[in-house]
C-alpha cells in the first residue's frame, strides 16, 4: 500500500477550501472533507475537488442504527469520492450494513474504514466520562478487529496505535491516522500524536493533516515537509 499525506478541508466554505486547494498550482493531493465543509457546501463541493483532479475521503463519521447507515451509505455511494467512513462504536452489524449499502450494483464502492476512538480522547477521558474501562490500546485493538471483521478496508486511529493494528489485522489493512503535528507545534484538541516521520516508522499508511498544513504561514511548505518525512524516503 503505498503512503500518502491526506490534507483535512476543514474550511467554513468552498471558496475557502478552492482558493487554499489553488496554492499548489498544478499539483494533484489527496484531501479530506469533513463535516464542516461538506454541510456548508453539499455534494457540489465533491464534484469541484475532483473535476480538479484530487483524490477524496470524505469524513462524516457515521453511526447510527444499521438500517440507516445501510441507507445513508447507499446514498454517498453515488458520489465519486475515494474513501468514506463511519464510528465503528455502531457495532459490526452497522459495519456490515454499511458495506451492503455503499457497495454499487456493478460491485465497485469505495474504501470504508472505521473510527476506533478519536485521536482527541485520552485514556482518562474514555475511562471516567465514556465508561470503557479498559486500555485505550487494547479497546482500538478491538474496535479493529470487528471493522476487519466486517469486511471493512481499514480504520482511523492514532498512528501510535498503527503497527499494533497492523500486526492485529494484518498489512493491508489500511490504518489511516490523524493526531500528526510537527515537533514544533501545538496539539489544539489532539491528545494521541506524533510527527510524521514517527508515524511512517510505526508503519501508518495514510497520515492526515489538517491545521498544521491549513493555518501554516506557507502551506505548500508545510505539505512538502509532510510528505518529504512520511512519503519519500
Ligand atoms: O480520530 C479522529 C478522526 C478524525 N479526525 C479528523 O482529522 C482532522 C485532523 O485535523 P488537525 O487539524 O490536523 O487536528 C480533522 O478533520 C478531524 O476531524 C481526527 O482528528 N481524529
Amino acid at each position: 500500500m503505498g503512503k500518502d499525506v491526506i490534507v483535512a478541508l476543514d474550511f467554513k466554505s468552498g471558496k475557502e477550501a478552492l482558493s487554499f486547494l489553488d496554492k499548489f498550482t498544478g499539483r494533484k493531493l489527496y484531501v479530506k472533507v469533513g463535516m464542516e465543509l461538506y454541510y456548508a457546501e453539499g455534494p457540489e463541493i465533491i464534484k469541484e475537488i475532483k473535476k480538479r483532479g484530487h483524490k477524496l475521503f470524505l469524513d462524516l463519521k457515521l453511526h447510527d442504527i444499521p438500517n440507516t447507515v445501510e441507507k445513508a451509505m447507499a446514498v454517498l455511494s453515488r458520489l465519486d469520492v475515494d474513501m468514506v467512513n463511519l464510528h465503528a462504536a455502531g457495532t459490526i452489524d452497522m459495519m456490515k450494513a454499511a458495506l451492503r449499502g455503499l457497495t454499487r450494483e456493478d460491485g465497485t464502492r469505495p474504501l470504508l474504514i472505521a473510527v476506533t476512538q478519536l485521536t482527541s480522547t485520552s485514556q482518562e477521558r474514555m475511562t471516567e466520562e465514556l465508561l470503557i474501562d479498559e486500555d485505550i490500546d487494547k479497546v482500538v485493538i478491538r474496535y479493529a478487529e470487528n471493522a476487519d471483521m466486517a469486511g471493512l478496508d481499514g480504520v482511523v486511529c492514532s498512528p501510535l496505535e498503527a503497527g499494533k493494528i497492523h500486526d492485529a489485522c494484518g498489512r493491508d489493512f489500511l490504518t489511516v491516522t490523524p493526531g500528526v503535528r510537527f515537533d514544533d507545534a501545538s496539539r489544539g484538541d489532539q491528545v494521541r500524536v506524533t510527527t510524521p516521520a514517527k508515524a511512517k516508522e510505526l508503519g501508518s499508511d495514510y497520515i492526515v493533516v489538517g491545521r498544521p498544513i491549513t493555518q501554516a504561514d506557507d502551506p505548500v511548505a508545510a505539505y512538502d515537509r509532510c510528505m518529504k518525512d512520511f512519503v519519500e524516503v
